[in-house]
């Protein structure tokens, strides 16, 4: 590990490899924080040695999580700016930057869930997978609206995020129903939208999201049941533009068996994929801050916003 590293930036980034913090606009935000800190913490000599700590930490947090692609954008956006020849004048620079992007962020979504709650109507049901901050923010601006919205929440195993998504809507008084993920087909038919989050977008318009996500989208759209993806524009990622893949973290297998049971078993092989990719044909709608889109013209926005390419501030130059 990188002695420059402030300790607050490797608590976070353990914080977010354990998924103490999850969900890609939550890693977002920590991210941005951390390097906040390691930015008024640091006793740099100069400029230069400042950019090199900067740079340190933001390796730390990219290496800690492969595919929430709101990672590598928060670390873009908030080292894009620190070019003062001064420690104070680069201190500044991405203190403002990190403030700019936490601010931004938490608008984005805000802007999200007006967009996504005019499709949803008074008295609809939607089926979740897993905990999207952006997806629970179209609900919370629906119920805001005074729309009475009801929720089938799949668990979302193997780490049961679903139980957080069932418990933020309780706090927003919409009544939820739980059920195991493989019950989902069967409770297709009594839901209006499948509403799920995005840890990526590529630029086809696929949605990289939950594991499960993209077998509930197949369903969905065998059953007629729209299939809407809440994703602040955060979560587009600027390398599939280029053609590069987006990739799919690997975890534990201790998080679907623990050791002893496994025994029991034989010791078969165990598979911990975190993410799949939906094709963008079982996609309705992307809703973003900046309106919604249809999956297939997603990259018209891309090209808007990363169309002068992208760098990448943790590599040393
Ligand atoms: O797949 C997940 C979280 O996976 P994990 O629990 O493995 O991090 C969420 O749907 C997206 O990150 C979007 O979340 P948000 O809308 O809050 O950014």
């Amino acid at each position: 590990m990188d002695d420059r590293v402030h300790p607050e930036v490797r608590r976070t980034a353990t914080e977010i490899d354990t998924m103490e913090i999850r969900g890609a606009a939550t890693i977002a935000d920590a991210a941005a924080r951390a390097l906040r800190t390691q930015a008024t913490e640091s006793d740099a000599a100069d400029a230069e040695a400042f950019r090199g700590e900067l740079r340190a930490a933001a390796r730390t947090l990219y290496e800690t999580r492969p595919t929430a692609v709101s990672l590598p954008n928060a670390l873009r956006y908030v080292l894009r700016g620190m070019s003062s020849t001064t420690v104070e004048g680069a201190r500044q620079n991405v203190v403002e930057s990190a403030d700019e992007f936490c601010a931004r962020l938490e608008r984005a979504q805000a802007d999200l869930g007006e967009v996504g709650a005019n499709r949803l109507r008074d008295g609809d049901t939607i089926m979740t997978h897993c905990h999207s901050t952006d997806a629970l923010a179209c609900v919370e601006a629906a119920v805001e609206q005074g729309k009475h919205i009801e929720a089938v929440v799949k668990e979302t195993r193997p780490r049961n995020q679903g139980h957080i998504t069932a418990k933020r809507l309780d706090e927003l008084g919409v009544p939820v129903t739980l059920i195991v993920d493989s019950a989902a087909r069967r409770y297709l038919n009594d839901v209006d939208h499948v509403l799920v989050g995005a840890d990526a977008v590529a630029a086809d318009g696929s949605v990289i999201n939950k594991i499960g996500t993209s077998g509930l989208a197949v369903n969905a759209r065998d059953r007629g049941t729209p299939i809407m993806v809440a994703a602040q524009t955060l979560k587009l990622h600027p390398g599939t533009m280029t053609g590069h893949t987006v990739d799919i973290e690997m975890r534990d297998t201790a998080e679907v068996i623990d050791d002893e049971t496994l025994a029991e078993l034989g010791n078969p092989t165990v598979k911990n994929p975190a993410f799949d990719v939906t094709p963008p044909r079982y996609v309705d709608a992307i809703v973003t801050e900046r309106g919604q889109f249809p999956p297939e013209s997603i990259v018209i926005l891309m090209r808007e916003l990363f169309g002068e390419g992208t760098s990448e501030p943790w590599v040393e130059p």
